[in-house]
């Protein structure tokens, strides 16, 4: 019963296998036995056809060509079953794939007779699995090949998956690190409070981001953008993590650093402080570095400038050290301009001269590497002391850190350096280096503001060169700016801690001597007139200066700079009068005559454009010696103050040359005298002519003959009427118009006469240059005639050159009958002096003109005035 039962039970579950699935039969040999409808269907058979194939007509080539068909078919032989998809080729060529199992049949001995194979299709089921295996793979190779680091750890923190860029980033392989929690592994640095918060954000499903410094295998940092996201599972509940780590180093560094300096340097931070803050920026970022920046200066000298962990003491011993081939890693970096890494210290022969300042602070290692100026040249080095000699030097990270940094103390020393040039140009004299008056002016009112404080006295010492303009006009500009320049060095030399000195223009120097009683002043001023009057090699030339200088007292003579700069400009000016070489303090006395040249300078302006008569011409006679008669009249200037009473001309002309009046004063004087002779004349007094004094400068005008003519047709005179008096001085004047304005003056036909000729100039050469008329023997020879027969020679001797060269020459000064005589002997044509007359009044003149005999009076008729009141 239970036979027929199990009998029954196979069929009908053979009916229902042959409803659902396919099935064929093979022999041993492979060849098809029997297919039953889904079989046919699957593999697209007609039944007829379907008798005459064989298995391997359905399998696919590259299946027949391997070694594992011949053995399946072995296997099967042998009574071993098969199952497993298996890809197979319908009539119509197309692939499928099928569920397939292949049972051997046995026989009541237990021989396999054939092979029965039961299969369903599960093409769809293949080609899904296909897709899904290749997005699989994509992803796996997404994963792999990008640099960013993957890793995905489970709920419990504990690391499930690394991908192929994380080994690659940190160094550890998925079996080291599987299990691990990532914040341990990668930034055990971070409180365990920041790993809870991090898992608290996890659970509560939201992502964490953050930029974090972490650490790999071999002790490498990364700065690193970390992002950590929470995946649930089917339920909700936070199952994985997926972190990822992206290497930001190069971007931070340079973000970090890059905002730090440039905010340092928008604040206007001094170079220090903005070199230091870059040390201690990378010093935290690589806490197993010190970093140090020196400077090398334009002379290639090492100089400390920022090193916050390194002791003072040991950079201070660096200072002023010369670069060169073996001078440490800096110094030797910078002079090969390329890094230098010494390993070892101790052993390195770089540091010979060195280690013993640096190992005892315990460092083992140095790497520097030179900071390019713009030209390429080394303006600096940025180093790194390693302590730890396990510590790798010159990482990656380390030289993406020194890449960063050189950059950015490159521009902060460029800056400083464009800093400093304009600082330079702003406050220092552009020829000799010194202080401007601006920072002159300002560091003297901290000198004073100091000595207010500490109740200390400080001397202004105002230097003027003597003939500086002598050296200009006569050497050339670049010789006088040589000059300059030796003074300013020698000036450097005399200055002490605490004192400053400046130019303030041209030839003049201020000193400030801080802490100046007067023992210390007065040995400076020594040390000073000592340097200044050296003998000094110009070119070719060598020449010794002296120098005038004045002194002011603080705060004795003025509690501001202006006045003690003022007052000791004033005691200079004493000195210079009082001669070359001279030292004045200032004093009250020397004030007051102060006070009274300005009122003066003041009264001269007034006097000069005003019409009130303060100033007014007299006329001194010169003498015919042969006939006694009138040769013409000198006009002299006479200045009555109007409360002063008369100004001597020795007095006042002098200051309107230095107050720029001379000019003035000379149209004035032309005017007036030309004015003069034509009332004369009107008057019937015979004056032959009038001679006025003019100075060089009133020669600069170009326009001077045209005014001189316009005045003599004016009064009708002739040019012949006019003398312009001159002197020596003129030769050195330097501006362009001088000599056409002499020559232009001279071809109008106005006679020219040398003045005090004899004093100046050493080279008489100039009198054939000069179209002069006529010279005027200084009254200096004229005094000593009757006793100095050297005064006799000279006489003798000018009034030769006189007339050799055709020239009138008029004896000046002559005072008494002797020098008269004397003068008349040796063939004087003219004298002038008190002995003849006194400068007269015009109106004195004309009584004068009358005591004299031998002068006819001349009707006014007879005298052309054409416009009295021109
Ligand atoms: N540029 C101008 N210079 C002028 C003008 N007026 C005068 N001066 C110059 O001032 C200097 C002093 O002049 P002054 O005090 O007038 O002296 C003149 C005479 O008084 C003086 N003199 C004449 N004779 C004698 C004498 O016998 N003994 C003596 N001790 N002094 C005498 O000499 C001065 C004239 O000198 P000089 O001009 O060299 O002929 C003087 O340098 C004037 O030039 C002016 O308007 N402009």
């Amino acid at each position: 019963m239970g036979e027929s039962e199990d009998v029954h039970t196979q069929v009908t579950r053979f009916k229902a296998l042959d409803r659902v699935m396919a099935l064929a039969e093979f022999d041993l040999d492979g060849r098809l036995l029997h297919a039953n409808p889904n079989y046919r269907q699957l593999l697209q058979l007609d039944q007829t056809a379907s008798l005459a194939v064989a298995h391997r007509d359905f399998c696919p080539p590259a299946l027949l060509a391997s070694a594992a068909y011949p053995a399946m078919w072995e296997r099967l032989r042998n009574g071993q079953a098969f199952s497993g998809e298996v890809e197979r080729v319908r009539s119509d060529g197309s692939r499928c794939w099928l569920e397939a199992t292949y049972s051997p049949a046995l026989d009541e001995h237990g021989r396999v007779t054939h092979v029965v194979k039961v299969a369903s299709d599960v093409t769809d089921r293949h080609t899904q699995s296909l897709a899904h295996q290749a997005y699989v793979e994509r992803l796996a190779l997404v994963a792999d090949v990008s640099d960013t680091a993957i890793i995905i750890s489970d709920a419990m923190s504990r690391i499930l998956f690394v991908n192929r860029g994380f080994s690659r980033m940190f160094g550890w392989s998925l079996a080291e690190v599987q299990g691990r929690a990532p914040i341990d592994l990668l930034a055990p640095h971070l409180s365990a409070g920041f790993a809870e918060h991090y898992q608290a954000a996890l659970r509560a499903g939201e992502p964490v981001v953050r930029e974090e410094i972490v650490v790999g295998k071999n002790g490498q940092r990364y700065w690193s953008k970390v992002l950590s996201n929470p995946v649930p599972d089917g339920d909700g509940a936070w199952q994985y993590t997926v972190t990822t780590l992206t290497d930001i180093t190069t971007s931070k560094m340079h973000e970090v650093l890059q905002r730090r300096v440039l905010e340092a340097m928008a604040r206007d931070c001094p170079l220090v402080e903005v070199l230091e803050m870059v040390c201690e920026e990378v010093e935290r970022m690589a806490p197993e570095v010190t970093a140090s920046v020196l400077e090398v200066d334009a002379c290639g000298k090492l100089h400390p400038l920022a090193s916050p962990c390194l002791p003072a003491s040991y950079s201070m011993q660096l200072d002023g050290v010369p670069i060169g081939p073996c001078v440490g890693s800096c110094g030797t970096a910078a002079w090969r301009n390329e890094p230098v890494v010494v390993h070892d210290i101790a052993s390195d022969p770089l540091w010979q001269d060195f280690k013993h300042l640096i190992l005892p602070l315990g460092y083992t290692a140095c790497w520097s590497t030179p900071i390019a100026g713009a030209e390429g040249k080394p303006i600096g080095t940025f180093a790194f002391y390693y302590r730890d000699p396990s510590t790798v030097v010159a990482s990656a990270y380390h030289q993406r850190l020194v890449d960063t940094c050189i950059d950015l103390c490159a521009l902060a020393l460029e800056r400083e350096k464009a800093r400093s040039r304009i600082r330079q140009l702003a406050f220092y004299d552009g020829l000799t280096g010194l202080p401007n008056r601006s920072l002159l002016l300002a560091r003297a009112e901290q000198v004073l503001t100091s000595a207010t404080t500490n109740h200390e006295r400080v001397a202004v010492l105002f230097v003027d060169l003597d003939r500086f303009k002598q050296v200009n006009d006569s050497m050339g500009h670049p010789v006088g700016d040589d000059l300059l320049c030796a003074v300013a060095e020698r000036i450097k030399l005399v200055l002490r801690n605490g004192d400053t000195a400046g130019r303030l223009s041209g030839d003049e120097f201020v000193l400030v001597l801080s802490e100046g009683d007067a023992e210390q002043v007065g040995q400076v001023i020594e040390r000073l007139q000592e340097q200044l009057s050296a003998p000094l090699t110009l070119g070719d030339t060598s020449m010794v200066i002296s120098a005038s200088i004045g002194v002011a007292m603080f705060p004795d003579d003025g509690r501001d700079m202006e006045t003690l700069l003022h007052r000791a400009d004033m005691a200079m000016y004493q000195a210079k009068s009082a001669g070359r070489g001279r030292v004045s303090f200032f004093s009250s006395e020397m004030n007051r005559l102060a006070q009274e040249r300005l009122a003066l300078e003041k009264a001269l302006r007034e006097a000069l454009h005003s019409e009130r008569g303060c100033l007014h011409l007299h006329y001194q006679p010169q003498v015919d010696l042969k006939t006694g008669s009138l040769y013409g009249v000198e006009a002299l200037a006479r200045w009555t103050h109007p409360t002063l009473g008369m100004i001597a001309p020795a007095r006042f002309i002098p200051l309107a040359e230095e107050c720029g009046l001379i000019s003035d004063l000379g149209r004035w004087a032309l005017k007036e005298a030309c004015s003069q002779l034509a009332q004369w004349r009107a008057q019937g007094l015979e004056v032959p002519a009038v001679a006025v004094n003019l100075s060089p400068s009133s020669f600069h005008n170009l326009d001077l003959p045209r005014m001189i003519s316009a005045t003599l047709d004016c009064h009708a005179l002739q040019p012949q009427d006019l003398t312009l008096e001159l002197t020596e001085s003129i030769l050195l004047d330097t501006n362009p118009s001088t000599m056409q304005t002499i020559h232009a003056v001279h071809a109008s036909g106005v006679r020219l006469s040398m003045d005090d000729f004899g004093t100046g100039y050493s080279s008489l050469s100039y009198l054939r240059r000069l179209p002069v008329s006529e010279l005027k023997l200084d009254r200096s020879f004229v005094s000593d005639l009757e006793h100095d027969e050297a005064a006799q020679a000279l006489s003798r001797a000018i009034l030769g050159i006189g007339q050799s060269l055709d020239l009138t020459v008029v004896a000046e000064g002559v005072e008494t009958q002797v020098q008269h005589v004397m003068l008349r002997d040796q063939g004087y044509p003219v004298a002038q002096g008190y002995l003849f007359a006194q400068p007269m009044a015009p109106q004195d003149l004309a009584q004068w003109l009358q005591t004299q005999s031998h002068i006819a009076p001349q009707t006014a008729e007879k005298i052309q005035h054409k416009n009295r009141d021109c």
